[in-house]
């Protein structure tokens, strides 16, 4: 984009230095709260930078995986503590970048320094068990060792949160890393490793390298010596990982979409309800994996819901996320924008009922970002392309079912599988519900997003490569077992 304002230019993080790309070329990050203010710019790198970082990673790991558990976990507190002072600063670069509200980014930065202090601990936890052999003269039990080159291939929705929580494990467990940040968010990224380069890790553990997908994330893909990959991103580009690191026998991980439902039972507390759902689809403006997108209600409560849920979604305010009163920011990038709008402008070609909003702000100040206001469809059905495909954007799909079979058929109907949520006060429906949703987070009375650090994440279906991250589960996938048999 050209511009006549001066902005910083970010480089990449290789071997403990930070340098420029070999290409000489920048990409510029915009603020899609207003496009006349870029962020700053970062290294358009080619596969010569990425090779370089490869190689850092990879002469790196011998050492870093000789130091105790505990010792690696150090650095992870003294990341922690540099983040805990600069915590104002990365939240409004994560905020400029992408566009989520300054409460929103703040709590995801306090969320990434917890998610560093958990896997900082997780050092000292436990790496293995003792299995009783079959032979009475013999010991075994069961150790982890690190992957070794793992590649971080980050989305921007989630810039703060979504790095840190695999380049934690990773780096706990003994592997060393080349992070590969969504373009849209990679300064938060860049502000992110800081933190890591202050806390002292060796050269070459951490590394980052900022470009484009097509390039550098394929080409961590497919690199020989990066033998896991973990991915936060589309559906699309994550099959497509897969399949490269499935060539070469690489572990891999992939978060994908999801298509949330969340089911408003007849005997739910109809204020809670609305409350979580405009909370679920709206907030981040949409645009989280784990969002609220078909609103499926029972019809002896869907007119009172669907007037209430109306009602509360005219009071949002909407702006340049960095402003205090705003509620709902712009959505992170044009590509984006135009994504919603065309699913709204398919919504209506279907015939679905639009609502409320359906447009494109572009009075005033609005006419500088990217903002669409916050939309609801009715008398959805299933087989609609807005009842199935990601939407990612402040949309809902309301659709009314007639019994609580009709409920859960219409939930799971979809090829995603990753959050869903129910309300109601009947124990047994909501048990009902846990049982049959085919969804890897189930949540009752709270909205479909909402993910806690310490437990699983992850999805069914198309969701997910059917990996775990996060808590515990991040262990089965930043570590190899080894069974060790031993006979005096
Ligand atoms: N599950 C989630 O949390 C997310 C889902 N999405 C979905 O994806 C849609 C498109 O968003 P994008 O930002 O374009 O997602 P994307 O999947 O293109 O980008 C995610 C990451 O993958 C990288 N990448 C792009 N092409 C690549 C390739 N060929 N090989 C390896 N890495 C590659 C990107 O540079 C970025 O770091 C959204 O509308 C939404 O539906 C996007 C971001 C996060
Ligand atoms: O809801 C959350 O906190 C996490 C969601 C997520 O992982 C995503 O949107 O990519």
């Amino acid at each position: 984009m050209a511009t006549n304002v001066t902005t910083t230019v970010y480089r990449n993080f290789i071997n403990g230095e930070w340098q420029e790309s070999e290409s000489a070329e920048q990409i510029t990050v915009i603020n899609p709260a207003d496009t006349s203010l870029p962020v700053g710019q970062i290294q358009s790198s080619t596969t010569a930078d990425l090779e370089a970082a490869v190689e850092a990673a990879d002469a790196a790991r011998k050492e870093w995986r000789s130091l105790s558990g505990a010792a690696r976990g150090e650095f992870l507190y003294r990341a922690a503590a540099v983040m805990e002072e600069r915590t104002e600063e990365i939240a409004a670069t994560a905020t400029k970048e992408m566009g989520k509200t300054l409460p929103e980014a703040r709590g995801e930065t306090q969320r990434g320094i917890a998610i560093l202090k958990y896997y900082a601990a997780e050092g000292m936890r436990k790496t293995g068990d003792v299995i009783p052999s079959t032979d009475p003269g013999a010991f075994m039990y069961t150790s982890r060792v690190p992957l070794g080159v793992v590649g971080v291939i980050a989305p921007w929705n989630f810039p703060v949160a979504i790095p840190i929580w695999k380049i934690a494990p990773a780096l706990v467990y003994g592997n060393t890393i080349v992070c590969k940040p969504a373009s849209e968010t990679a300064i938060t990224a860049i502000k992110i490793i800081e933190c890591f380069e202050a806390a002292g890790f060796p050269k070459g553990v951490i590394n980052l390298v900022t470009g484009a997908g097509s390039v550098i994330g394929k080409g961590l893909a497919e690199h020989p010596k990066v033998n896991g990959i973990t991915f936060t991103g589309s559906n699309n580009v994550g099959k497509g990982i897969g399949l490269a690191a499935l060539e070469r026998g690489a572990k891999y991980q992939l978060e994908m979409g999801g298509k949330n439902p969340v089911i408003i039972a007849a005997d739910a507390d109809i204020e809670q309800a609305v409350d979580a759902t405009i909370s679920g689809a709206f907030r981040s403006t949409g645009q989280k994996c784990t969002a609220t997108s078909r609103v499926i209600v029972e019809a002896p409560i869907y007119d009172a819901f669907r007037d209430r849920l109306i009602e509360k979604t005219k009071e949002i305010t909407i702006g340049n996320s960095l402003e205090k009163d705003v509620w709902l920011g712009p959505i992170a990038s044009k590509a984006q924008l135009e994504n919603c709008l065309h699913y709204i402008q398919k919504g209506m070609e279907e015939g679905a009922k639009l609502i409320l909003g359906g447009e494109q702000l572009t009075d005033g100040d609005y006419a500088k970002g990217f903002y669409v206001q916050p939309t609801i469809f009715e008398d959805v059905t299933n087989d609609m392309v807005i009842a199935q495909e990601e939407i990612f954007g402040p949309v809902i799909a309301l659709i009314k079912v007639d019994s609580e079979e009709q409920a859960i058929d219409v939930a799971n109907d979809v090829k995603f599988g990753l959050s869903a949520s129910i309300f109601t006060k009947n124990i047994g429906r909501f048990l009902q519900f846990v049982e049959d949703m085919e969804a890897g987070l189930v949540r009752v009375n709270a909205e479909s997003a909402g993910v806690e650090l310490q437990a699983p994440f992850g999805g069914m279906k198309q969701s997910s490569s059917h990996s775990r991250e996060q808590g515990e589960a991040a262990k089965e996938f930043f570590t190899s077992i080894k069974t060790v048999f031993v006979k005096g």
